[in-house]
């Protein structure tokens, strides 16, 4: 039995500032473990292969999902993200406080997997703020803004699968509730 409490999952929709909370968290409390998912989608200007994901293309991906590495996986906006399963159990093992970052779709199959892990559903303060953050952060073609909002209205639907919602207005607040939420000081 892994230390699956110690397992918090991290989802919301594109743009309302998960990766921005979670480095935040991580410059604090460099001993809380950050998954490193592996994903299709092509690196962003200033992302490391390694740090941000593992980048992968679609045969690798494929390769993995047929050797069932990955705890969980999902499409996502054209691309393909998954949670490579040992890390994480080799962590919960250790009893170390760990944190996914991923979409809805891997929310589901993590709570499937591992009931006693807590879900938790970032939410923007407002649709319009939403909008103006995936925008503003200038890295993605108006189509696939497109189609991150699109995904956006179905997460936003399924806030209530969660275990709680942390609004994202001070970044600082949220990070403060996340690390009561593990116990870590
Ligand atoms: N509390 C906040 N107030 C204002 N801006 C914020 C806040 N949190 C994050 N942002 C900004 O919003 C933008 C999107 O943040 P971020 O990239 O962290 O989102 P994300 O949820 O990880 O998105 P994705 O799912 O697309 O990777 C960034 O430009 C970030 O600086
Ligand atoms: N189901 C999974 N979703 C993941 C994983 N890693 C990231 N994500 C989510 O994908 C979208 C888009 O991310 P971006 O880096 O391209 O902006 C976002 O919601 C992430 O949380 C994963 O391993 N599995």
């Amino acid at each position: 039995m892994h230390g699956t409490r110690r397992l918090i999952v991290l989802s919301g929709p594109s743009g309302v500032g998960k990766s921005t909370v979670v480095a935040d968290l991580r410059r604090r409390h460099p001993e809380v473990w950050l998954s490193v998912s592996a994903t299709t989608r092509r690196p962003r200007p200033g992302e490391t292969d390694g740090v941000e994901y593992h980048f992968t293309d679609g045969d690798q991906f494929d390769k993995l999902v047929a050797s069932d590495e990955l705890l969980e996986w999902a499409e996502f906006a054209g691309n393909r993200y998954g949670t490579p399963r040992q890390p994480v159990l080799e962590r919960l093992d250790a009893d170390v406080p760990t944190l996914l970052e991923i979409d809805l779709q891997g929310a589901r199959q993590v709570r499937q997997a591992m009931p006693e892990a807590r879900l938790v559903f970032l939410a923007p303060p407002s649709w319009d703020e939403l909008v103006r953050r995936l925008v503003g952060r200038g890295t993605e073609s108006p189509e696939v803004i497109e189609r991150r909002l699109a995904a956006a209205k179905v997460e936003l639907a399924a806030e209530s699968e969660f275990d709680m919602t942390l609004v994202n207005t001070s970044v600082e607040d949220v990070v403060r509730e996340l690390l009561a939420l593990m116990n870590v000081s």
